[in-house]
């Protein structure tokens, strides 16, 4: 353990006057460990730290503010274990986090022994990393007790690479420190076998339970680690055994739970998200345009069972074309420079006393510069080939913030075959970014939705017919909008260009009358409403609070005008 630096000289002069005046004493009688749950009621005078150390250093600490929950630490009860060593003044303690994938673990680490740090009397800190426990909602499949979230990767169509995405953001959560499991849902075609090879294929019983295969500290589950080829069977079939098939696996604990569902949006679909208390879902598609309508099939079908979709990637977006320059880097220099003199000397090139070999170095270091200046200028292009992709559509219309794109690359269609993930092999490439970027964007997510305060609420939207207004009520406060504002914040593809975000509807075509026929929640995030003049619009929810805030200001800032 190395404390961490302090930040200025007068804080370390402060810290060692400190240390030098009263060195920490060891007390006849040490007090045992402490913790926060052991107020210490030793009298104040043995020791060379405050009776209320404990309190000081959650103050201190209650600062640190969780981007993801927008709590503090202390209040999230993350701060654990506290305790203090009074022969040193070491401070130690647990953090014990959402999740251990957590995002800004490290950041958490070095703002604690900055702050502890800097407090006079400690001496040091020390910062152990633990997670909670995980628990499954009650009701959750036996073998399925102990998972934290289970995230459905899903798509409305098969091939579009949604097994792909599922194996790489399980690999991606791993490297991130979670533990993970992998279920292939696909019984009429199952993938991971193919893509995943399992350090052992023996399957295992644990009691009346299979153990699932491991590939490092992924957990594997599939019907093709127990059942050559592909199952043929209807619908009902398929799900009973499905549910009993993921029952029956001991999974043990997990953080994160990939269910790489079988395409579609069908009943199976369906029966499984309502049966296995899907935390959140991931939606892949490719970029199409028919593939915007798969999407929101997608987010409807989890809307009906109340699941979020945290992000949707867009699968073989583009590829990349190197562009510029020419790269190839000149390697045989003494060749080439045994060729310029061959060629200066026969030409007759030389001006008198110049020797062959000297201007042949001047004229190789002529190609070495060019060749620097080529392969700077080069560039990779990115070639879309079914259009450009639908991020500002999913954000503007259904409130979904996370959208990847991923290339249409070899390297991930061969990894497909090859029993290793893409990721594993190629853990720093730019597409392996792609990957560690969704993996957080879903540790995130999960962490709102199960243990945020206010994320997911849906504010409760009616329309009252009376006063001609919309009433929004959003945690405890109602505010209004006209419904002609309302609308005229449309932003469907029909109503403001995908490209530029110019809006192409005419706000004064827009009748003051018009008026909402009926007002749903759509997804987590958004409410879909459908308006007297034969118009649906998608609104997020983080765009009606944004429109009734600038509404709101716009008549504070009207009031203080006619005050002044
Ligand atoms: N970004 C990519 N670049 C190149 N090849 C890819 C990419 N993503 C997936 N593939 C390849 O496309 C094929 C289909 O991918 P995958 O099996 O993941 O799709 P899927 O949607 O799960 O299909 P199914 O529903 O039929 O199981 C595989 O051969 C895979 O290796």
């Amino acid at each position: 353990f190395v404390p961490a630096p302090l930040q200025n000289t007068a804080q370390l002069n402060t810290r060692q006057t400190f240390l030098q005046t009263q060195p920490p004493q060891k007390s006849t009688h040490p007090p045992p460990a402490l913790k926060a749950t052991q107020p210490d009621t030793t009298p104040s005078a043995k020791h060379s730290y405050p009776t209320d150390w404990q309190s000081q250093i959650l103050s201190a600490l209650s600062v640190i503010i969780d981007p993801d929950l927008e709590t503090d630490i202390v209040t999230l009860g993350f701060v654990q274990n506290l305790s203090i060593d009074p022969s040193t003044n070491i401070i130690s303690l647990d953090l014990e986090l959402t999740t251990p994938a957590c995002p800004v673990k490290d950041i958490f680490i070095q703002q604690c022994q900055d702050i502890i740090n800097n407090i006079q009397w400690t001496s040091g800190c020390k910062v152990t990393l633990t997670s909670r426990p995980n628990v499954a909602p009650s009701g959750s499949p036996l073998g399925m007790s102990q998972i934290g979230a289970v995230i459905a990767v899903s798509s409305c169509k098969g091939g579009v690479g949604k097994s792909t995405t599922a194996v790489n953001l399980a690999f991606a959560l791993q490297s991130q420190g979670a533990s993970v499991g992998i279920f292939d849902a696909d019984v009429y075609g199952p993938s991971l076998p193919t893509m995943v090879t399992p350090e052992d294929d023996t399957v295992r019983f644990i009691g009346r339970q299979i153990a699932p295969l491991k590939r490092g500290n992924v957990s594997l589950m599939s019907f093709g680690y127990v059942n050559e080829g592909s199952a043929v069977m209807r619908g009902p079939m398929v799900t009973q055994l499905l549910d009993q098939f993921l029952s029956l696996t001991h999974w043990g604990p997990l953080d994160y739970l990939i269910l790489d569902m079988p395409p579609g949006t069908g009943d199976i679909q369906l029966t499984l998200s309502q049966k296995l208390n899907i935390t959140a879902a991931v939606i892949v598609t490719t970029p199409q345009e028919l593939s915007f309508v798969d999407v929101e099939r997608g987010v409807e079908m989890f809307d009906t069972v109340g699941v979020p979709c945290v992000a949707v990637v867009e699968n073989m977006a583009y590829f990349e074309n190197q562009v510029g320059g020419n790269t190839a880097a000149l390697k045989d220099v003494d060749g080439l420079k045994a060729k310029f003199m061959e060629a200066l000397e026969a030409d007759g090139l030389l001006v008198d006393g110049a020797k062959a070999g000297d201007v042949a170095e001047e004229l190789i270091k002529i190609v070495l510069q060019q060749q620097e200046k080529n392969i700077a200028e080069t560039t990779t292009e990115k070639i879309r080939i079914f259009g450009q992709g639908h991020k500002r559509r999913l954000s503007e219309q259904w409130g979904i913030e996370h959208t990847y794109s991923v290339p249409l690359l070899g390297r991930i269609a061969e990894n497909g075959d090859s029993g290793t993930p893409f990721i594993v092999d190629n853990p720093t490439s730019p597409q392996a970014d792609i990957y560690r970027e969704l993996a957080q964007s879903v540790v995130s997510e999960v962490a709102k939705f199960k243990f945020g305060k206010n994320k997911y609420s849906r504010p409760s939207v009616s329309y009252d017919d009376d006063n001609r207004v919309i009433r929004v009520f959003d945690n405890d406060e109602e505010s209004v909008i006209s419904p002609a504002d309302l609308r005229r914040g449309c932003r469907c593809a029909a109503c403001v260009e995908e490209m530029t975000g110019r809006q192409i509807l005419d706000p004064a075509s827009i009748s003051e009358s018009v008026k909402p026929l009926e007002m749903s929640p759509t997804g987590n995030y958004a409410l879909s409403v459908d308006w007297s003049d034969g118009h649906r619009s998608l609104y997020p929810y983080r765009q009606v609070r944004a429109m009734i805030e600038e509404k709101q200001a716009g008549k504070e800032g009207a009031k203080e005008m006619v005050q002044a």
